[in-house]
């Protein structure tokens, strides 16, 4: 049987627009959803198997992009938003009334992704945002339940539809994240 990462994904990528201008994300309740408007395209898109980022119903990962928190407002709604963790490094805001995390966003002006928020695509009305790029966080998803045994299916089926596997964040996100700390030490 073929492993399920996450429904957006389980059927293969599907490359973005390139011209992706930005859309609407909408909550998954059936009335008076939360709406936020988002300019532009996302960037950083990955399948992340941690924790703390939100999933639809039965999905293993959930996938999730950043985009510059001026390009984020809230547009309907916002009075059902809740932070879902106030001590964590992202904020998530989720819907008191379904669930779904509509934006994350870190406050420490000290943290190397200040500035970008975290969003989740596959809410967009619509189509052509940036595809995702790799898998993020993958061993994590043994913390969510997962059996190491079925770890080698999982990284076998990320690879096969084009999402190479990291167990933390990609080479090119941990590079920028060390320049940071390196250029605030020398400061
Ligand atoms: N094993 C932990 C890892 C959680 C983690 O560090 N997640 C990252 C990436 S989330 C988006 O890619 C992170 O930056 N977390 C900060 C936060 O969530 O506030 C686990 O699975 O929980
Ligand atoms: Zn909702
Ligand atoms: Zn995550």
């Amino acid at each position: 049987m073929t492993v399920a990462l996450h429904p957006s994904i389980d059927n293969g990528l599907k490359q973005g627009s390139g011209s992706f201008a930005g859309g609407t994300l909408a909550c998954k309740c059936k009335d008076h959803q939360v709406k936020v408007g988002i300019k532009g395209d996302v960037a950083h898109n990955h399948a992340c198997g941690c924790t703390k980022c939100w999933k639809p119903q039965g999905a293993t990962f959930s996938v999730v992009a950043v985009v510059p928190r001026q390009n984020v407002t809230v547009l309907e709604n916002g009075d059902k938003l809740q932070i879902v963790d106030p001590s964590a490094v992202i904020q998530r805001y989720a819907c008191k009334a379904c669930g779904t995390h509509m934006y994350g966003r870190i406050e420490n002006k000290g943290h190397p992704f200040y500035g970008l928020d975290f969003i989740h695509p596959e809410l967009f009305q619509e189509q052509g945002s940036q595809a995702p790029q790799f898998a993020a966080f993958v061993s994590s998803v043994i913390e969510a339940g997962v059996k190491p045994e079925q770890m080698a299916g999982i990284r076998s089926r990320l690879k096969e539809i084009g999402l190479e596997p990291y167990d933390c964040l990609s080479p090119a996100l941990m590079d920028a994240i060390a320049t940071h700390v390196a250029k605030a030490k020398a400061a």
